[in-house]
């Protein structure tokens, strides 16, 4: 969403009255669009010596209605000596009026954290009070966006085991100011919240889904929505070429999980506080999502990170090692790194059309994105160039052959904790199309600093081995067949021998060696196959986000106090 409009020209006030806030009468506006307050005991004062500005007044404050979480009129309990029970009170006794009511709201800190703050403005009657509480309630109900009843699904033992206290303790109380009926759901095994949402659940009742997990949990909560949504449409999803239907409810993300990077990369932080604010403000954040089919039956949905080679080998080593929690990951990264194989097939794609930009663009996918905002016929058609027809398949794909360290496809940056711009910085989250990016066989070195760049600000594409594609479609056939391990032998030299020593470079740290096959890391599970057919899917589901903003947004809060 863009940074809301500057203060000026005002629109119609709907309320304006003088309250106090903190002993100091402030004068309080409300419009349409903004809930205001200003010191009026402070003197207007000019900056001395700017250029800039003639007057510019002290103490004003201004917070979008649309980021307001909610309004209540304010009493606190306090212990009554008398009779030695507890009693409501005003607020503050100290302070002069004794009606007040408080509005939460969200606030920006930095690295793109939201959190919730209070002001809490005091009446010189309750017929006031209540006035300001109703006319602030009235602009909330007109925010239709917003949802109401949640279907919450927790995995307890997704990343640190934090999930089911996260969500108590940070995400429960805020869904409750808001006014946000929950219905929650701990799973008991793997696969429980998909299969509920598959057949049981009555999504009728709901505004949206959350989901309190990590990547893995998601990948469920997804799987669970897209196939029921295409089968109360009648949509078969074992077919690769059919048009899948776009999910109605929108998902949350409240990130417990060891990678987190759907979160992260749709929100810009791993932060609960800040993901609950994004689903109580009501945003919609379309996104992308792979299918993958072997030889036309579906396998699986994808929206991070779709890995052969590199990060399969990492994701079945760690799958050994779940119980390490998150760092399971840096474990079986530096195990795979120094086993350091590669593996040989072929790769067939469609390229994405040049308007929606390369994977090596300097501009990245942000709020409000324009590519991503693209009508969906602009980014969906391929246009051939040579025959000047509009068709998907005609004639345009190519192909790679090759010995490769690592295939990796993501449909969006994949930006977490560990890789802050991701394994696709520039890719888009609602673009129609995926970047495929192949690392060719090179030394243990050379793979070291392209690694190494996901870490900082240089580019990891800029390497002789590596090679980036925008595409709409791939397809990936292993050099031998799934299951041919007598040809693997063959090739390595069709003995005894060569069984014996394929066996020991498997385990073999120093050796480089050259195994059938890997396994596809999707999203954090191992794909059954190795050969596939990718397609990307525009914009065939919506979480409760917004992108990431710009840094400005949050640099220049709307309290512009300082000034
Ligand atoms: C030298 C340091 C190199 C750091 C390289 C970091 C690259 C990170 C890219 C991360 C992309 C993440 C894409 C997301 C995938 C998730 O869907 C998926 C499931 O997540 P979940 O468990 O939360 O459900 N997560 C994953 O598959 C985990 C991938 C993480 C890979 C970490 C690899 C670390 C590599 C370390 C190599 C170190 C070499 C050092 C040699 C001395
Ligand atoms: N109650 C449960 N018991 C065991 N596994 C579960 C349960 N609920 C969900 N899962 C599975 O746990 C896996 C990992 O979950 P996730 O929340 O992504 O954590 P992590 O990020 O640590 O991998 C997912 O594949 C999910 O299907
Ligand atoms: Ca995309």
């Amino acid at each position: 969403m863009d940074k809301p409009p500057p203060p000026k020209p005002p629109l119609l006030p709907l309320l304006c009255s003088q309250l106090s806030l903190q002993h100091r009468v402030n004068e309080v506006t409300l419009t349409s669009a903004f809930l205001s307050w200003r010191d009026v005991e402070t003197r207007p004062k000019r900056t001395s010596g700017s250029i800039y500005g003639p007057l510019k007044a002290a103490g004003s404050h201004y917070v979008p209605v649309c980021e307001i979480i909610s309004v209540q009129e304010t009493e606190e309990d306090c212990p009554n000596t008398d009779v030695g029970k507890w009693q409501k009170v005003p607020h503050n006794p100290a302070e002069s009026n004794q009606h007040a009511f408080t509005v939460s709201y969200v606030e920006r800190t930095p690295k793109h954290r939201w959190r919730c703050s209070e002001v809490t403005l005091h009446c010189t009657d309750r017929t006031l009070c209540l006035q300001w509480v109703q006319a602030i309630r009235e602009q909330l109900s007109l925010l239709t966006i917003r949802p109401k009843r949640l279907l919450v699904y927790i995995n307890p033992y997704g990343g640190k085991h934090r999930g089911k206290r996260i969500y108590e303790q940070k995400v429960a109380p805020i869904f409750s100011r808001a006014s946000i009926s929950t219905d929650v759901i701990v799973t008991e095994r793997a696969n429980h919240a998909r299969d509920h949402l598959k057949t049981e659940a009555d999504l009728k009742k709901y505004d949206g889904l959350v989901c309190v997990g990590g990547d893995g949990m998601f990948s469920e909560i997804m799987h669970g929505l897209i196939s029921r949504t295409q089968r109360d449409s009648g949509v078969d999803q074992d077919r690769s070429d059919e048009t899948l239907i776009p999910c109605g409810l929108r998902i949350g993300i409240i990130p417990a999980g060891s990678t987190d990077c759907v979160c992260y990369a749709t929100v810009g932080s791993n932060d609960p506080v800040t993901s609950a604010l994004h689903i109580v403000v009501g945003d919609s954040q379309p996104m992308d999502v792979c299918s993958i089919h072997h030889n036309n039956t579906f396998l699986r949905y994808s929206v991070s990170l779709l890995g052969y080679g590199f990060y399969g080998d990492v994701l079945t080593d760690s799958e050994r090692k779940r119980w390490m929690g998150p760092a399971r990951y840096d474990i079986s990264g530096v195990k795979t790194f120094l086993s350091h194989r590669y593996y040989e097939g072929t790769i067939s794609f469609l390229p994405a059309d040049e308007n929606v930009g390369t994977p090596r663009d300097k501009l990245q996918c942000r709020a409000g994105c324009n590519i991503c905002r693209l009508p969906t016929a602009d980014k969906q058609v391929y246009k051939d160039k040579e025959s000047g027809s509009d068709t998907e398949t005609d004639g345009a794909w190519q192909v790679i052959r090759g010995k490769f360290l690592a295939i990796n496809a993501a449909c969006m940056s994949c930006a977490c904790p560990r890789s802050p711009k991701g394994l696709a910085p520039s890719a888009h989250l609602a673009d129609g199309t995926a970047d495929l990016i192949l690392v060719r066989k090179c030394t243990r070195f050379d793979f070291l600093r392209h690694l190494l760049r996901h870490t900082n600000k240089d580019d990891q594409f800029d390497h002789p081995f590596v090679e980036v594609y925008r595409v709409r479609q791939f397809r990936f056939t292993p050099r031998y067949e799934d299951g041919d391990s007598e040809l693997e032998l063959r090739e390595a030299g069709g003995s005894g021998h060569a069984r014996f020593f394929s066996q020991i470079c498997r385990e073999h740290p120093a050796c480089t060696c050259s195994l059938a096959h890997s396994s596809w890391n999707c999203d954090g599970e191992i794909l059954p196959h190795a050969a596939i057919q990718v397609r990307v899917h525009c914009q065939l589901i919506k979480l409760f986000a917004r992108g990431i903003e710009e840094q400005s947004v949050f640099e220049e809060p709307y309290a512009l106090g300082a000034m």
